[in-house]
């Protein structure tokens, strides 16, 4: 039986819906033109389509992205605010959640029981229950996310990204510089990363100045730069990657983000980003697929980021995927082990690789010159690694530890 637990009882704010999150006609990510939302369902939940039939969708107030010639152009259309509507948009966010369980996809990416708050005249109460409590911090994570979006897409709709899109310098080619470091020290390129704080480590670095960290880590022999963007969990922001990309440093810079939405990728171009994260632990084929086209059409990178065969399989399928990254610690439960990389590139899964050219990504968990020897014997031509050098009062000389050797040269 559901339990009713009061939460929190708080004056509501001015924009109640903003303020109680999960509202979802913004957040709805744009649907590929020429795609009936039946085309999308997979075969199993066909026949469970009686709410769809009654969803006029081009009336849900939407963000519609089309790709046409190879130029691009966003389209918002809007309607009145009606309570059906509010239903609909619940109904079709839990659809979202179906489509991503059919994949095997644990993360649901927004609450499956409804609004979890309730407003009695001005004050605001939540009813904890299991379809609107996160299972897991990433759950916790994207849900957030989903919030944060839609307001930040408010701000700067499609409309004003896409003249500020026009201004951005071109991306830089992030596959190339890791493949130019792989092939000049003979170790994986390193991406190195620029992190302040995160939920399984909390605070890495309390004097944390992302620029001076990210001219060390350039200085040491960085092929690119990974630099989080995240404010809650890990108190990174876009100004740091901005920052950044305003210094001087060279190195093609990854916007680490919880990308559920499109909008995202536009606005991390906006800030300078040259390559973006998109989590196959949380992102539907649908959207791996359509996301990784609007960052070809960008120039960027899409750094596709699974941690189980079954992931690892799922993307191996699309077409298109250049980079892969492998995380070593697992999202949900932090735990980190970086055998991870090797049995996922054992095998069948190995061949593929191989034969598609993609180059491998080895994330997570990499502190000695031993760790970085297991994974480049595993297969990986790059790693991405955090903690172990920002924690480094001198993050230049941490890269030289961390390889063994001065790979700047
Ligand atoms: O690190 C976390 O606590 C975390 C929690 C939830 C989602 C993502 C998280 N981390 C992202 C990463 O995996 C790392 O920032 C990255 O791979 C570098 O790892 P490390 O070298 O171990 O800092």
């Amino acid at each position: 039986m559901e339990s009713l637990n009061l939460i929190s009882l708080r004056a509501t704010s001015p924009t109640p819906r903003a303020a109680a999150g999960f509202s979802f006609q913004q957040s709805l990510n744009p649907i590929p033109k020429n795609s009936s939302i039946s085309s999308l369902m997979p075969q199993a939940h066909k026949k469970n389509q009686s709410f769809l039939g009654q969803i006029s969708f081009p009336a849900i107030k939407s963000q519609q992205f089309e790709v046409k010639d190879g130029s691009s152009t966003a389209s918002e259309t809007s309607v009145p605010e009606v309570d059906a509507l509010k239903i609909k948009e619940w109904e079709v966010g839990m659809y979202q959640n179906e489509v991503a369980a059919s994949q095997g996809i644990k993360i649901r990416r927004r609450p499956s029981s409804g609004p979890p708050q309730h407003y009695v005249g001005p004050f605001e109460f939540r009813l904890q229950n299991e379809g609107n409590t996160p299972r897991n911090i990433l759950e916790e994570i994207v849900w957030n996310k989903d919030v944060e979006v839609t307001q930040m897409k408010e701000k700067k709709p499609y409309a004003v990204l896409k003249k500020l899109l026009d201004k951005a310098p071109p991306a830089r080619d992030f596959i190339g510089a890791l493949k130019a470091a792989n092939a000049r020290t003979g170790f994986p390129g390193l991406i190195a990363e620029v992190k302040k704080a995160s939920p399984s480590r909390g605070v890495l670095r309390e004097n944390f100045d992302p620029v001076q960290i990210a001219k060390a880590y350039e200085k040491g022999g960085a092929a690119c730069l990974s630099v989080l963007t995240d404010a809650k969990y890990f108190q990174g922001g876009f100004e740091n990657l901005e920052l950044i990309r305003n210094s001087g440093v060279q190195c093609p810079l990854l916007c680490k983000e919880f990308v559920i939405d499109a909008w995202q990728i536009y606005y991390a171009r906006v800030k300078g980003a040259d390559a973006i994260l998109l989590i196959a632990a949380v992102l539907p084929d649908l959207d791996l697929k359509y996301m990784t086209k609007i960052c070809k059409l960008f120039g960027m990178t899409a750094l596709v980021e699974v941690h189980d065969e079954r992931e690892f399989d799922r993307v191996l399928a699309i077409e298109g995927i250049e980079l892969i990254g492998i995380n070593n610690r697992n999202l949900e439960t932090f735990e980190l082990d970086i055998a991870n990389t090797k049995k996922l590139l054992e095998g069948e899964r190995g061949q593929k690789i191989i034969e598609k050219g993609i180059t491998v990504v080895g994330e997570s968990g990499l502190f000695t010159p031993a760790d970085i020897a297991y994974v480049q014997e595993a297969g990986v031509k790059a790693v991405l690694v955090g903690e172990s050098l920002v924690k480094q009062d001198d993050p230049t000389a941490g890269i030289a530890q961390l390889f063994g050797k001065d790979i700047s040269l």
